[in-house]
């Protein structure tokens, strides 16, 4: 099975976590758009979806499934999204797609979060993708100053403003050994938005697209 068809896999296994009624938490990404496709298949079982970007929102509305603001949900049974990094313990790096403020603050609002994957996300230590880190555009060579002095080499996403109208840093050369404490020391840094480091939002469960099959990964 190549790439494409374990992201399928995956997507289609996500539809189990889906609880009747719900209103689903959604991510961004190419894993995620193969999910929205296979919700389209079951879209009457569901009220509709709270999105994590515009790209994600126009997929989803393509496919009839209605989609809700933040502001009219209090709580979200699940949230269903992808990963460019996934550790033992269920922490990622996020944000490849740009997404990862919107992504967090919908993860916020859900009870559990089922990362999606393909096997070649699943590493032992976060750090090897560039960790994307939404900045205000006033305080990026500040933040690129702050990563240096922490052993990262900070580089602008040319050419790419988010949803927020901000920018990425994607951040190449650190060894993420403690994410949950380089997340809460990063969140600090004036400027930063929203690090791709999610500890704090961590994956309850990951559906991992081996060629083996889907493995289910449990994080508790
Ligand atoms: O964080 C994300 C977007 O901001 C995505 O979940 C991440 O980049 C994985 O994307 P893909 O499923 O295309 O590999």
């Amino acid at each position: 099975m190549n790439q494409d068809e374990l992201k399928a896999l995956v997507g289609r296994a996500a539809l189990d976590y889906v609880p009747e009624g719900a209103i689903v938490g959604v991510g961004t990404g190419s894993t995620v758009n193969c999910f929205i496709d296979a919700l389209a298949s079951q879209k009457q079982r569901i009220r509709g979806a709270v999105s994590s970007s515009v790209a994600s929102t126009a997929r989803l509305q393509s496919h009839g499934i209605r989609v809700f603001e933040t502001h009219e949900v209090e709580r979200l049974p699940v949230y269903i999204d992808g990963a460019d990094e996934i550790d033992g313990s269920g922490c990622m790096i996020k944000g490849g797609g740009a997404a990862l403020t919107r992504e967090k603050i919908v993860a916020d609002l859900a009870d559990r979060f089922v990362c999606i994957a393909d096997a070649s996300k699943r590493v032992d230590v976060l750090g090897r993708f560039p960790l994307p880190v939404e900045v205000v555009p006033m305080a990026a060579a500040q933040v690129a100053r702050r990563f240096a002095a922490i052993g990262g080499t900070a580089k602008l996403r040319v050419g790419v403003v988010t949803d927020n109208g901000q920018q990425i840093l994607d951040v190449s050369g650190l060894a993420i050994a403690d994410p949950l404490a380089m997340e809460a020391e990063i969140n600090q840094w004036p400027g930063v938005l929203c690090v791709g480091i999610f500890a704090r939002h961590r994956a309850s469960i990951c559906l991992l697209g081996t060629p083996e099959g889907v493995q289910t990964l449990s994080f508790g």
